[in-house]
Parts: structure tokens; C-alpha cells; sequence
């Protein structure tokens, strides 16, 4: 073979134009072999990088042997290399090759997530995968290694205790250069280790201990209700917020959130929203979050409201406990035989209470209005409730005791949570590193790819709710109850062949990593509602247009929902 001298020196073989272009195909075809290791989460941006420029760099000088400059020799190496390596990976993901090519699924999610940023970015992602559902069956596949399952039977393989731990989903839910959070925990040993005090947390037992500061935040709402009623229509949905938002304070910072008293005067609930907004579309790409974490018009509002939780976590640490809350648990400062946990770890930790607890609480009672204001006989049959259990004069509906086995009002928080469960979409497992992969029923998940459960179709779903699984009917889950004498109801559905799988209902996910504040969220929600439907008599705010509230629910990765106005008065 004829060769050239560069100009230092070097021995170049003479390639032609069409031998070049085999080297550079030939170099994209390595390093996609050695980019598959590594294409959930790369193992540094330095070795993608030199990936992705150094192979074009080294083939430039063959090109310049026949293109006789330099600009137009990597111009066409580059693009050679990168078309390759790009077609390559397409071939790839569409081959009989790839683990994922048994599933069905539309044509642009099996070859790339961008399409899935896009259809986040829209805030209906949860309407998207239920139709892909309704059209290609129990799996599909959502992303080039990703699959999307409803098939309630291989549940416990997923989520149950032999099931997988978190998938990369979580990896762009974290900031890398703080202390994880339990929630973004992938390692199952260290998320069962950190597990145990949240478990302590929110016991039977210690919820039972914070039963006076929901009572206390729950009249304070009716309290402020009731002023700001005075003044005309009001937007439930940002009042459920404060209140959601001042409540968390109180148990992961023993208080200092007055958001109810002093409004938003410090823009944190618009922090937090504009944090679930834009973290949202980062789940498709987590390789990436490490770098786009570092551009502040994406972190400007995570960074400004972690630094106003670490103030809060300080001031609750000088002050120490006053009431038993997360925190006090957390901290460990009852002194169980447990490692202590780092400050870093209790930060991250008392944020998570937060944004995890806030949102979806608040949204949640938003949804519980919205249908009790659309169906007024179902409201009617609350109070009826509501007043039998809790004789009117005789003081206020938050004993929990009583609230926990009260059919109608638990038959209405189920049936809402069905509707608009606060996480819709991505709650990911997927097989542990060096673990090879996982059985899930007869299927082999390979190791690199990841299994979602998509609550909103799962709940959504004929086989697991009928009839009428689109609609509101807590019927189905009164004639569940053995002693419920629905006979006596005045339900409209009575004669109804209801089919209810509670199994399938998950809006707080199920297994060892399911949702930590489900038992103080449900006394949360249900002191609230109770509250409310005993003192006030609501409606829909004249001009309120009731049809946009449905369509003004989004899945921003949790629920987001838009405005709910009411207007109310005292009964
Ligand atoms: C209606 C309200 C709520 C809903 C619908 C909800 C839903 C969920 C769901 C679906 C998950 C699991 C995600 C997964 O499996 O990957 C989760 C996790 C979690 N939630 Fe909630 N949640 C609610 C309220 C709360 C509250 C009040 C807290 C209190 C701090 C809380 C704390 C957490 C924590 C710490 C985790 C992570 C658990 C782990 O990784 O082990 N949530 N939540």
C-alpha cells in the first residue's frame, strides 16, 4: 500500500475517497459498541466526548489525501463518522438484536427519547401512553430501551420485594453534587437502609403523633376560607397549595412556612412549581442532567429552593424538637440504634418531604373538590356522612379515627386518586447494575433497560375498573365494602355489575419503595375534605369554565392542575 508523508514526520497509508469513508463507518461501528455499555448513563462526559471527536479528527488527514484541504477534510469526516454512528444506532434499537424487539410501539419511541421530551414538554404524557396502551396491548415499548407495562399479574416481580430498584428515571431527578434523597436512591441496600427511618416516620404509631398539627392546619384552611369567601371567588387549587405547603413545613421543619397566613410573599410555591415544570422533560435523557443541572435558567429555581430548605433544616436544628416530626425522625434524635444520618443526607431528606408531600397533596384535593362540584348528589351524600358521623354543633370532623372508616369519604378520595393519580406515568423500576437482569412473570428484562407502570392507564384500565372506567363513581368502591349497605345509598348506579380490582389502584405505588407519606397523606386528605364539607357550601365560581379544569391537568412527572374556582359560604 502507497504512503504518504504528513508534515512531521508521520507515515500515512494513501487511502481513497471510499476507503476513508469504510474507516470512519468502520471506527463509528466501535464506538457504538462501546457506547451500548453505557447508554443509559455514560461513565464520564470527558470519554463521550472523546468518543464522539477524537475518531473524525484521526481519519480527517485520509480525506485530506484526495479533498486537498483541511475546513472541507473534517467537515466530511465528521459528518461520515457521525451518520454512521447515528444509522448504527437506529439499526440497533430497531434490530432483532436489541432486547426490546419483541415489544410493539410506535416507530419514533423505539429510536429515540426525544420524542418523549417532546410529548412531556406538552404536559400529556399520561393521555399519550394510554392510547399507545389502547392501541398496541398490556406492553409497549416507550423508548429505545424502555418498556411500558399494565399488566397487573407481574407486578410483584417489578415493584415487590424481590422486584428491581429504581430506574434511571431517578437519575435525572438528582442533583449529582449533593447528598441523594431516599426517593433517587437506585442501590435497593442503601434505599432500604435509608427506608427504615422514613418507615419509622410515618408508622401507624407517629402519624397517630401528628394528628394535632394536621387538625391545626386543617381549620386554619377553613379559617381562611372562609375570610377570603367574603371577597368573592376563590382559586382552590392555590389555597390547597399554601396549605399543603405550610403543613409540610410543620413536619419536615418543625414550622416556618406561613403561607397560608402571609400569602406567597417569598415566590416559594411558584418555586416549586417552576422546579416540577422543569425538571420534567430531564427524565428521558438522565445522562445528561448532570450537565444541563449546570445551566441556571434550568436550576435557578431547584438551587434557590434548596437553599431556602437548608436555612429552614438549620433553624430546626438550633431550635430542636418541639413535636415529634419527620424531622425529629430523620435526625434520629430519639436515639434508635441506627447509623446516624449525615447533615447533607438530612438536607436533601427534609426537601424530599416537601416537594414529594406538597404537590401531590394539594392536587390531589383539588381533584377531590372538582368531582365533588361536578356531582353534586355525590357531595350531598358526603355531607350526609360527614353530619352522621360528625353530629353538626358537636364539634369538627378531624378525629382520624373516625375519618379512617368513613365509606363515602374513602370511596371519594380512591375514586379521585383513580382518576388523577399525582405521579401518572413514570414509575420506573429496572434491573440492578452487574445484576444481568429480571424475570418479570415469563419475560427476561435485560440489564441497560428499563420497565414503567403507567398508573393513570393502568387506573384507567377496563380489565381492572368497570363499567364507566373514565368517570367518577365511588360506587365501585362502596360495594366493596362488605357492611356497606349500598341498598340504602340513593346511588344512581345501584344496579350496576361493578368490577373492582383494588390491587390495580396505586396512585401511592406499591413495594418496598412506594409512596413513605401514604398514611399521613390519606389523614391529610381526608381531615381536609371532611373539614370543608362539614362547614362550608361550595360551588363552581360563576363564569368559571368547568371544562377547563379537566384539560388544565398535567403530568409534569407529578400531576399539575390549573386553576379551581369557587365561591363558598358558611352552611
Ligand atoms: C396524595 C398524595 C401523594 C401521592 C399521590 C404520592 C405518590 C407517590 C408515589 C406514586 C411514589 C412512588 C414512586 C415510585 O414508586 O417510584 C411516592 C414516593 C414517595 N413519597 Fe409520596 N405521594 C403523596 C404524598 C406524600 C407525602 C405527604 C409524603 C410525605 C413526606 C410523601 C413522601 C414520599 C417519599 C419520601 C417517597 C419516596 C419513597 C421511596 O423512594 O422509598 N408522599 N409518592
Amino acid at each position: 500500500m502507497p504512503v504518504v508523508d504528513t508534515y512531521d514526520g508521520w507515515r500515512l497509508p494513501v487511502l481513497t475517497f471510499k476507503e476513508s469513508l469504510l474507516l470512519a463507518a468502520t471506527f463509528a461501528l466501535i464506538v457504538h459498541a462501546i457506547y451500548k455499555r453505557y447508554e443509559t448513563q455514560p461513565s464520564s462526559y470527558v470519554q463521550t466526548f472523546l468518543l464522539l471527536i477524537f475518531p473524525p479528527i484521526v481519519c480527517a488527514p485520509f480525506y485530506l489525501q484526495t479533498l486537498h484541504s483541511l475546513w472541507i477534510s473534517l467537515f466530511v469526516s465528521f459528518s461520515a463518522f457521525h451518520s454512521m454512528l447515528v444509522t448504527s444506532i437506529i439499526a440497533y434499537r430497531l434490530s432483532p438484536m436489541h432486547p426490546l424487539y419483541q415489544y410493539p410501539g410506535p416507530l419514533v419511541t423505539k429510536v429515540s427519547k426525544l420524542w418523549m421530551m417532546y410529548v412531556t414538554s406538552t404536559g400529556k404524557m399520561n393521555e399519550y401512553v394510554k392510547s399507545l396502551h389502547d392501541q398496541y396491548g398490556p406492553y409497549v415499548r416507550l423508548g429505545p430501551n424502555e418498556i411500558s407495562c399494565i399488566d397487573t399479574s407481574v407486578f410483584q416481580d417489578i415493584f415487590g420485594p424481590s422486584g428491581m430498584p429504581k430506574g434511571p428515571v431517578w437519575d435525572a431527578r438528582r442533583n449529582p453534587d449533593i447528598a441523594p434523597s431516599l426517593i433517587s436512591l437506585r442501590d435497593l441496600h442503601e434505599h432500604a437502609r435509608q427506608r427504615k427511618a422514613w418507615n419509622r416516620a410515618f408508622s401507624t404509631a407517629a402519624v397517630k403523633d401528628y394528628e394535632p398539627i394536621v387538625a391545626k392546619r386543617v381549620l386554619q384552611l377553613a379559617e381562611v376560607l372562609e375570610k377570603e369567601s367574603s371577597e368573592g371567588a376563590i382559586d382552590l387549587a392555590r389555597q390547597f397549595g399554601y396549605f399543603a405547603f405550610d403543613f409540610m413545613g410543620d413536619m419536615a421543619f418543625g414550622g416556618g412556612f406561613e403561607l397560608m397566613r402571609d400569602g406567597d410573599k417569598d415566590g416559594l410555591w411558584h418555586l416549586l412549581e417552576a422546579r416540577v415544570r422543569n425538571l420534567a422533560p430531564l427524565i428521558h435523557i438522565p445522562w445528561a442532567t448532570r450537565l444541563l443541572l449546570k445551566i441556571p435558567s434550568i436550576t435557578g429555581s431547584v438551587k434557590k429552593f434548596r437553599d431556602f430548605t437548608v436555612t429552614c433544616a438549620r433553624r430546626r436544628k438550633e431550635s430542636g424538637s418541639s413535636t415529634k416530626d419527620l424531622y425529629y425522625h430523620l435526625t434520629n434524635e430519639e436515639g434508635a440504634q441506627v447509623e446516624a444520618p449525615t447533615i447533607e443526607s438530612n438536607l436533601s431528606n427534609g426537601e424530599l418531604a416537601v416537594v414529594a408531600g406538597s404537590d401531590t397533596t394539594a392536587n390531589a384535593l383539588c381533584g377531590v373538590f372538582y368531582y365533588l362540584l361536578k356531582h353534586p348528589h355525590e357531595h350531598m351524600r358526603l355531607r350526609e356522612e360527614v353530619d352522621r358521623v360528625f353530629p353538626r354543633g358537636e364539634g369538627d370532623a378531624v378525629d382520624a379515627s373516625k375519618l379512617a372508616v368513613m365509606y363515602i369519604l374513602n370511596a371519594v378520595i380512591n375514586e379521585t386518586l383513580r382518576l388523577q393519580p399525582g405521579v401518572p406515568t413514570y414509575t420506573e423500576r429496572a434491573p440492578a447494575k452487574d445484576s444481568d437482569g429480571h424475570w418479570v412473570g415469563k419475560r427476561f428484562i435485560a440489564e441497560g433497560t428499563a420497565v414503567v407502570c403507567p398508573i393513570y392507564t393502568i387506573h384507567r384500565d377496563p380489565a381492572n375498573f368497570s363499567p364507566y372506567p373514565n368517570d367518577f363513581k365511588p360506587d365501585r368502591w362502596l360495594f366493596k365494602s362488605a357492611d356497606y349497605p349500598l341498598q340504602d345509598s340513593k346511588s344512581t348506579d345501584e344496579k350496576c355489575e361493578w368490577h373492582t380490582n383494588a390491587s390495580a389502584l396505586m396512585p401511592f405505588s406499591i413495594g418496598p419503595a412506594n409512596c413513605a407519606g401514604k398514611n399521613l397523606a390519606l389523614a391529610e386528605m381526608r381531615a381536609a375534605v371532611a373539614v370543608l364539607v362539614q362547614r362550608f357550601d361550595m360551588k363552581f365560581a360563576d363564569g368559571y369554565d368547568v371544562g377547563l379544569y379537566e384539560k388544565n391537568v398535567e403530568d409534569r412527572f407529578i400531576t399539575q392542575v390549573g386553576e379551581l374556582c369557587v365561591s363558598l359560604s358558611l352552611r
